[in-house]
């Protein structure tokens, strides 16, 4: 079947225990059949049902086989409108570009605020040492 592309508010309407699809990583899975057989049970499922998903899949942190397990359902992509939830936490070295450069931009933002913060504690401390040796 090809992949469909759905709004958030197309997979919203798919929440039900009967009819049920879920976000993970910008992708939609049709998991109606999956819920009965999922290891961690339905509840977990039905909570985020016809919502992402990404968060609470990865938190758990499924093995392989779960995520192969999703490859048959998969029935669609996301298609963001403007306005739409952003993006959940990525996989590590995840494909998905976008949550890829947001990630990585907090990162690199991070590292340069502890390295500025450094470079100046480095200068004051130079700058008082050569007053100190300048007094003396
Ligand atoms: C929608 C696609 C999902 C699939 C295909 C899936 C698949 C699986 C599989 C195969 C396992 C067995 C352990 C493993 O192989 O990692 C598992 C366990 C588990 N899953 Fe999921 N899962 C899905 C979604 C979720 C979500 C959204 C949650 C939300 C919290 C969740 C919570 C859990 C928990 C708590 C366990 C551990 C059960 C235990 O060890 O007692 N799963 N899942």
């Amino acid at each position: 079947m090809a992949l469909q592309e759905l709004t958030y508010q197309d997979v919203a309407e798919h929440n039900t225990k009967k009819d049920l699809y879920v976000v993970i990583h910008d992708k939609i899975y049709d998991i109606t059949n999956f819920v009965d057989e999922h290891p961690g049970g339905e509840e977990v499922l039905l909570d985020v049902a016809g919502q992402d998903s990404t968060e609470a899949f990865e938190d758990v942190g499924h093995s392989d086989e779960a995520r192969e397990a999703l490859e048959p359902l998969l029935v669609g992509t996301l298609k963001r409108n403007p306005g739409d939830p952003k993006p959940k936490t990525p996989l590590p070295g995840a494909v998905s570009p976008a949550a890829n450069n947001s990630s990585a931009g907090l990162g690199v933002g991070l590292y340069a605020v502890v390295l500025l913060g450094g470079l100046v504690a480095f200068g004051a401390y130079q700058y008082l040492q050569q007053q100190q040796s300048q007094q003396a």
